[in-house]
């Protein structure tokens, strides 16, 4: 993607559908009167009063607790500079939206049109009341060391500027890794830091807590090396002052073992790294751009252990990965600071994290093989689950031992449960899916690509690594499109079956189709006539195995497309009915419901196919299937033939696949109430259980249901997935969006992949 589009990618994100990326959710009913009796006056007035008496009683009835401000003036935003309130917006909205997903923590940005010192904190200490903490953020130094300093002494809940600390943080876990890597001693080894604003000074002083020795250390300022004879330094500043007697990086940069960059991008150059040490450990973190490009660095030495602070890069050093979870165990216990013992806990368990084995689902979402500790991987990566579980417990447990928390926890395995319990799994698996499809992608036919969104799916899965797109359609408007959405990119087919020139090619197909339908009159000259349509042709594609996918129906009613790719694919060997499962992103986590668009009244046995079929996919997504097999009777409460059939399929399931977690016939209500399912049916298998996946009796309540939750729920969903066909076809619903189209190429590419292994299969 050329740096225009990606610019205009990254406008339209924030401003489409609706400006902004957060937005506030009641959390209590509000349907009747009597709801908003209690929400308002006059039910509000208790709770009130209450806290009137008591003021701690405003964690027991107002969302205060878990309620961050992310405060900034944008003095100092990422690295762009003192950009004002309004401009950093964006930013603090950002760190909103990474608080809520990973640490479910809620957030209020607010942006002060402030650069005097006494206003600014006058403005927090009189919001401070509506919230359980206070994020600072890119406000400039050194007014930012004062601003924080104050507030920490005066405010009784934590406060933390994050780019001091949650950078020291994360950096210092990545120093030590990095340093035990390259076996050399913190307090040995030379250290240049270019920058002494918030985070340089900040960071430096941690890594002196870590045993870094200031006469090791050299800083840089906008106007070079801080000297000791060098007049009028701010006190932190002169913290640092050298006595040695050199003025420019590059002088610094001589024998140095470690380079700390927090300051303006490109400032290192290769010479300077040439001139360093062996082993030498460069973090280069200015945002958005480093002091170094990554790629340059790592062509300049094979020794280095380099790392910035962008995702697109290992080792990615940003406070991202500290934040959420410091914060969330502060508020946890109710902390009165983030204090220095908090901090060294947090280092100490990021920096334990990354020497573990990495689970495998987070080598799938970073498409890696195996991350191992190394080089490249020096501290954990933000979409680690084990994240939440191990950090926030870290800075609990020290607050608690260093006499700041207010609310101890008494039993640490419940509360590292809540933790893991906070984070819903829907981005989970989509990122999930998009990894794993990364790992090994594959040749995806797009019969419908001179349909922009279509088009803009396939230049996604193209930028993005998922698949190989094979581009069907009028090639002049596809040409027309892709200069329009700057999809550029030499190496994609695009073919019009209508004008294909490649006469051998459509022969080919045509005589494969002729072989398949030579016996239902189709003769060879029909079937040269018919490979001019782009559903044939493409479903040629993929049986002569010129495609590993394919991806169709944007543009047509569902049933009109499954039935020609059932007539020229065809359903894998041992399968005698192709269904669809959908896994709607629900607030309980990813539910498997099916069959929600082919089959109108499946008997008990297709029943029991689709139950198995389904849970193939759900374990390709890595999920264990629990099933509950759904209808309007609960284990023979009715006769009816209805619940008979449903009531039948179990009985096979659980005779022929007594492994399978399924039961039924239930009522949906029973299935998703974990307490009522063991109440009143202990004996069942699915007792005590998360059922994830419900088979419905009929097409009528799968598809309405499906289609009710992503309307009435906003349910986000993935599918229809189509099962049991020999080939990975995977057909779209009648106008599916940009998201949709992508998440079903990395399903089919992933299909592919799976059926490339053997096992488990799709089909
Ligand atoms: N990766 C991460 O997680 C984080 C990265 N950062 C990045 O660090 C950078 C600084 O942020 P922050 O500390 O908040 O900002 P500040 O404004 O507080 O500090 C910037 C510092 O950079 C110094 N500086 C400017 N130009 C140069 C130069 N050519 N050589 C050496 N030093 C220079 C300034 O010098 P002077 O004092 O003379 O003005 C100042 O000390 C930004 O790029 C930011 O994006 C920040 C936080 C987290
Ligand atoms: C990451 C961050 O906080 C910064 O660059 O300012
Ligand atoms: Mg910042």
């Amino acid at each position: 993607m050329s740096k225009q589009s990606k610019r205009l990618e990254a406008l339209v994100y924030h401003a489409k559908p609706t400006p902004g990326k957060i937005k506030v959710v009641p959390t209590k009913k509000y349907a009747t009167q009597r709801d908003l009796s209690l929400a308002y006056s006059p039910g509000v007035a208790e709770p009130c009063l209450e806290i009137a008496k008591d003021v701690e009683n405003v964690y027991k009835y107002t969302a205060k607790g878990n309620l961050v401000a992310v405060i900034s003036n944008g003095t100092a935003v990422l690295g762009l500079g003192n950009i004002g309130p309004e401009a950093s917006k964006p930013v603090m909205e950002g760190k909103g939206l990474l608080f809520k997903i990973f640490a479910d923590i809620d957030v209020f940005d607010i942006e002060v049109d402030t650069e005097d010192i006494e206003a600014f904190i006058a403005t927090v200490k009189n919001i401070a009341p509506t919230f359980g903490g206070i994020n600072l953020e890119d406000i400039k130094a050194p007014e930012a060391f004062e601003i924080e300093r104050r507030l920490k002494e005066e405010l009784d809940i934590p406060v933390m500027h994050d780019d001091q600390h949650g950078t020291a943080i994360i950096s210092a876990a990545a120093l030590l890794n990095a340093l035990e890597i390259a076996e050399k001693k913190i307090d040995e080894v030379k250290i240049v830091v270019s920058g002494a604003g918030a985070a340089a000074i900040s960071c430096t002083r941690l890594y002196q807590a870590f045993g870094a020795k200031r006469e090791n250390i050299v800083m840089l300022d906008s106007k070079g090396v801080i000297r000791d004879d060098r007049t009028s330094l701010t006190s932190e500043k002169a913290e640092f002052a050298t006595h040695r007697k050199i003025d420019t990086l590059d002088e610094a940069m001589l024998n140095a073992d470690v380079f700390v960059g927090l300051s303006q991008p490109d400032i290192v150059t290769p010479n300077m790294l040439l001139s360093m040490a062996a082993n030498p450990i460069v973090f280069a973190m200015a945002n958005p751009n480093p002091e170094i490009q990554y790629q340059l660095a790592v062509d300049t030495r094979d020794d280095i252990i380099m790392a910035t602070g962008r995702s697109d890069h290992p080792n990615q050093v940003n406070n991202v990965l500290g934040f959420p979870f410091i914060f969330r165990g502060a508020l946890d216990v109710r902390a009165t600071k983030i204090n220095e013992a908090m901090k060294m806990a947090a280092v100490k368990a990021l920096s334990d994290l990354a020497k573990e084995s990495v689970p495998e689902q987070v080598n799938i979402a970073y498409a890696e093989t195996k991350l191992t500790f190394g080089k490249d991987y020096i501290i954990p990566k933000p979409f680690d689950p084990r994240l939440i579980a191990v950090v926030p417990p870290a800075v609990a447990k020290a607050a608690m031992e260093s006499g700041v928390a207010k609310e101890p926890i008494e039993d640490w395995d419940r509360y590292k449960n809540s933790l893991l319990e906070r984070l819903g799994s829907d981005n989970k698996l989509v990122r999930m899916l998009m990894g794993r499809a990364k790992t090994n992608p594959k040749r995806v036919v797009f019969a419908e690509a001179d349909q922009l969104d279509v088009l803009k799916a396939a230049q996604i899965a193209y930028d993005e690594g998922i698949a190989h797109p094979i581009l069907l359609g009028r090639k002049k408007v596809i040409l027309e499109l892709m200069a329009e959405i700057e999809f550029i990119a030499d190496d994609v087919a695009i073919i019009d079956p209508k004008s294909d020139k490649e006469t051998k090619r459509k022969n080919r197909y045509a005589k494969a189709y002729w072989e398949k339908r030579k016996r239902q009159g189709v003769t060879i000259y029909s079937a040269e006539k018919v490979m001019r349509e782009r559903n044939y042709f493409a479903a040629m594609m993929v049986n002569v195995g010129d495609a590993d996918a394919l991806i169709t129906g944007y543009s047509r009613n569902y049933p009109s497309v499954v039935r020609p790719m059932l007539e020229l694919i065809g359903m894998a060997d041992g399968v005698t009915r192709v269904a669809t499962t959908n896994v709607m992103m629900t607030q309980r986590g990813p539910m498997f419901l099916s069959d929600t668009s082919i089959n109108i009244d499946p008997s008990a046995k297709d029943l029991a196919k689709i139950a198995r079929m389904t849970s193939r996919v759900s374990k390709m997504f890595g999920i264990e299937p629990v099933t509950a097999m759904i209808s309007y009777s609960n284990f023979g409460s009715s006769e009816n033939p209805r619940a008979e059939k449903v009531r039948e399929a179990v009985a096979y399931l659980h005779k022929a696949h007594p492994e399978m977690i399924v039961d039924g016939e239930l009522q949906t209500d029973f299935a998703l109430n974990q307490k009522m399912l063991q109440d009143i049916f202990p004996f069942s298998k699915l007792a005590g259980r998360k059922v994830n996946t419900l088979i419905f009796p009929n097409l009528d309540s799968a598809n309405i249901t499906y289609k009710l939750l992503k309307e009435l729920n906003n349910a986000e969903s993935i599918g229809p997935i189509m099962m049991g066909m020999r080939k990975p076809v995977h057909i779209l619903q009648l106008g599916a969006s940009v998201d949709e189209i992508v998440n079903m190429t990395a399903i089919a590419v992933i299909d592919a992949q799976e059926r490339e292994k053997r096992m488990p299969k799709l089909a």
